[in-house]
């Protein structure tokens, strides 16, 4: 095979035009830039007067590998390929987490020739925001247990409080720690444990809030826990809103880059899809509809997860609805699905292709559920055949469903012009969005219609704990919340070993986490962590920093 250039190469070689000069490609004003650097800017959003509605095309997936399977690159490619048609487009992307970076899955800038840039500070410390909604996150946790140290005047139960402390790093070994040993000086005693940052509720409410003032009032009904009375104890009956508001108020701003194609980007917000809803900010998705005709986006993982939650969370707070959506899918997944091995899913083997395609056909039908055409992407990869290319187009054409061979890793835009053309026709036409179940359904019909409608299965099931906490959440009358399915993203069951296509399967619904912030009810599902452990050979063992200065090893 040719040698390829790496991710890291191909990033470190392109020449970025001046971050000033995207933006004002964008139309962005110029009182509206702060420059953090050449290559890397904050948007203050109130200076931007634009009423515009540009189009918002949304990227999803097929269920994917553990490597994933070309959102954020398809996402960067299709962009380039619209620029290259003369469109007025923009990006909006989730913000990598330190995580997957140092862990498993790496970056989420892109790849090949289809990047977001600077992708080394972008995978790393970006602007800052990661760090901001950690330190605010814990903030709120040090100030809780100094609450109950200081007196305990809101009489807060220490064995009910769900608020947990967060660090974006992969670390098993904090997800259950006891914390205030050491006798009276150092506080209560408890039980507590980390989630990683991106699971945080002040995550989600940084990326669904629609303004400071709205964020501090999402912040402020944050539940953090419950009285010995069984009664919610709530942010706001601690004082501290404003202070959390403070931590974020910087970071709430959305960061302005480029793609390797001179594309405008956004990025913001960076929740993951299998435990929190996986969509970047609506600040960033609804200011690059202010500024472009068309904003491509994605939503992590498969379409049973963060589309689910783009279409049933996000468009439902902030009005952004789909007016196409691209579902990428690759041979690999598809072979993976059809019951190859990773190890061996780059032989040839058209024959799985053809039994993996069943998962195709699942997301597709889960996309249509909510009213909106998909155009899936191909995307392909240098040890793709012919033979195995042509099954998913043959299916495709059989099945009435608009497809292109996208080759945008390997091209950049150039790669994406089909797919361009082809979301172009999508866009052209009225589409029928709507949600998958209305706020009034009981908890048990919102989960079962996702259940149904999109995972493909039969029903739920809920274990005494996660009943009671149900039990609690309708006494309290936060019944009426969508719900965020905590869900693995390897199959659309809750059991990750199970791919393809598994149908009359239920799914068992372990806790429920009331997140008033955010305005929805995480519901986790079988073993899912919101603290993943690092892998046998971590991402980080391959970094390093040369003698001159340069990363090495960031994929
Ligand atoms: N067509 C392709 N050929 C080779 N590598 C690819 C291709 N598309 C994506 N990749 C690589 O696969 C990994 C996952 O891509 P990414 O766009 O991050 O997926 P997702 O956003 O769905 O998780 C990245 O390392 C990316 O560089
Ligand atoms: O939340 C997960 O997102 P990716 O699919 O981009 O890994």
């Amino acid at each position: 095979l040719t040698k390829y250039l790496s991710d890291l190469e191909i990033a470190t070689n392109a020449k970025m035009q001046p971050i000033m000069d995207i933006a004002k490609k964008a139309g962005i004003p110029e009182e509206a830039i702060e420059q953090y650097g050449r290559y890397k800017a904050k948007i203050d959003v109130n200076q931007i007067a634009s009423t515009k509605k540009g189009k918002v095309v949304l990227v999803t997936a097929t269920s994917p590998t553990p490597a994933g399977e070309g959102k954020s690159t398809v996402t960067v490619g299709l962009a380039d390929a619209f620029q290259q048609l003369k469109h007025n487009v923009m990006v909006a992307l989730r913000e990598p987490s330190l995580g997957p970076v140092m862990g498993v899955k790496g970056g989420a800038t892109g790849g090949g020739y289809a990047q977001v840039v600077p992708m080394e500070d972008i995978n790393l410390h970006f602007t800052g925001d990661l760090h901001a909604i950690t330190s605010a996150n814990n903030a709120l946790a040090a100030l809780i247990d100094n609450h109950i140290h200081q007196g305990n005047e809101l009489n807060i139960d220490p064995r009910r409080i769900i608020w947990k402390r967060v660090l974006d790093i992969n670390d098993r070994a904090l997800r259950k720690v006891t914390i205030g040993l050491g006798g009276p000086l150092q506080g209560v005693p408890r039980e507590d444990g980390f989630d990683i940052t991106v699971a945080s509720e002040i995550m989600a409410v940084f990326c669904l809030a629609t303004s400071v003032d709205d964020l501090k009032q999402r912040l402020a009904n944050i539940v953090i826990g419950y009285t010995y009375d069984r009664e919610p104890v709530f942010v706001r009956q601690l004082g501290v809103e404003g202070a959390l508001t403070l931590l974020l108020k910087e970071a709430f701003k959305p960061n302005l880059v480029q793609t390797l194609g001179g594309t405008p980007a956004l990025i913001h917000g960076g929740p993951f899809a299998n435990i929190a809803h996986g969509c970047n900010s609506v600040i960033a998705t609804g200011t690059a509809r202010k500024l472009a005709d068309i904003v491509v986006t994605e939503a992590g993982f498969g379409a049973d997860l963060g589309a689910e939650k783009f279409m049933n969370i996000k468009a439902r707070q902030s009005g952004i609805s789909p007016d196409a959506v691209v579902v990428v899918t690759t041979i690999r997944a598809l072979k993976m699905h059809g019951g190859v091995s990773k190890s061996e899913l780059t032989i040839e083997n058209a024959a799985a292709v053809t039994t993996g395609i069943a998962n195709l056909a699942r997301h597709i039908e889960s996309v249509r559920a909510f009213g909106v055409e998909p155009v899936i992407a191909l995307n392909r990869f240098v040890a793709d055949t012919e033979a195995e290319l042509a099954v998913v187009l043959t299916w495709a054409k059989e099945n009435d469903v608009r497809i292109a061979l996208t080759n945008v890793w390997e091209q950049g835009g150039k790669g994406g012009i089909e797919l361009a053309e082809k979301v172009l026709e999508v866009l052209a036409k009225e589409q029928n969005f709507h949600h998958l179940y209305e706020l009034s359904e009981t908890v048990e019909q919102k989960i079962t219609k996702i259940v149904q409608k999109v995972y493909g299965g039969a029903g739920i099931h809920f274990t005494d704990s996660a009943q009671k906490q149900l039990m609690q959440i309708k006494k309290l009358g936060w019944d009426g919340l969508p719900v965020c399915m905590a869900k693995t993203q390897y199959s659309l069951t809750d059991q990750p070993s199970l791919l393809g296509r598994p149908e009359n399967f239920t799914i068992t619904i372990r806790e429920i986490v009331p997140k008033l912030g955010a305005g929805f009810l995480v519901c986790l599902t079988g073993d899912i962590m919101t603290m993943p452990g690092l892998p046998k050979q971590p991402a980080a063992l391959k970094m390093d920093v040369t003698a001159d200065g340069r990363a090495e090893g960031l994929f």
